[in-house]
């Protein structure tokens, strides 16, 4: 589904990116891990058409995401670090702005399942700035969805929030996959990447050091299986 070959990122001799290679398979939660720095925004960035790669060539559902960006943007959701909501508007506000600025005209009942899915339809006329830090990413979320992509970009979703609203992304993020979308997914959670991912790549100085599942990861360490899953995401990013 997303085939990314040999990009690099420069800015000017430092490679913030280097020879990146990876294919992401449809329907999968792969997850981009690596410590602060590694390059994983910036490759988000990438994949998201917000920032050019110096060389390489990326492919989404076998389109060439330079050459085809207006199609690439329609097939992606991207849910950046940064919550990008209008305070001052309702969660219903909010969702009827960005369907505008996606350029599509979802009727008001698909906004209000998304609602529902993430479970804010009870907040549909309150204010964002009203909304707990759960609440406001979930409608980040929502809004990444607006206009039903295909993939979906998330870039650290349940960073600072509570567990219960943690959990709750994390199974709707997997019903997601089950539906057929392809999701990447960057985060520092160990829980994240020993539940919710179903292979991982580890990023470190831009360069990607492994990719897979953590059982083919234990298989590499050592061949008698019983290093715990936990001591294998610790060596895996040390
Ligand atoms: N516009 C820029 N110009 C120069 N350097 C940049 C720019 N944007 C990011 N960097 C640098 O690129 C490196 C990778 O940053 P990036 O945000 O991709 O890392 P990350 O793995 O997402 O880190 P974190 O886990 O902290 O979010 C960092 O050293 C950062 O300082």
């Amino acid at each position: 589904m997303i085939s990314l070959k040999k990009i690099n990122k420069q800015y000017g001799s430092r490679f913030l990116l280097r020879d990146v290679s990876l294919d992401i398979n449809e329907g999968e939660i792969f997850g981009l891990v690596g410590a602060n720095g590694a390059g994983k925004s910036t490759l988000i960035s990438i994949l998201a058409t917000v920032m050019k790669p110096s060389s390489g060539v990326i492919t989404m559902n076998g389109l060439d995401i330079e050459k085809q960006k207006k199609k690439i943007r329609q097939m992606i959701g991207f849910v950046p670090q940064e919550i990008a909501l209008w305070e001052n508007f309702s969660v219903k506000e909010n969702l009827h702005y960005w369907s505008r600025f996606a350029k599509v005209r979802p009727p008001k009942e698909r906004l209000w399942e998304l609602c529902e899915a993430v479970s804010l339809h009870d907040k549909w006329n309150e204010k964002v700035s009203t909304l707990s830090g759960g609440m406001k990413r979930k409608l980040n979320i929502a809004v990444a969805l607006i206009h039903n992509p295909t993939i979906l970009l998330m870039d650290e979703p349940t960073v600072g929030i509570d567990l219960q609203s943690k959990l709750e992304i994390n199974d709707y993020i997997k019903k997601l996959a089950q539906q057929g979308k392809t999701i990447v997914y960057i985060t520092h959670d160990i829980h994240e990447i020993i539940h919710l991912c179903d292979r991982i790549g580890v990023l470190s100085r831009g360069e990607l050091q492994f990719v897979g599942t953590l059982e083919d990861a234990r298989s590499n360490f050592e061949q008698s299986n019983r290093m715990k899953i936990e001591e294998v995401v610790y060596q895996l990013l040390s």
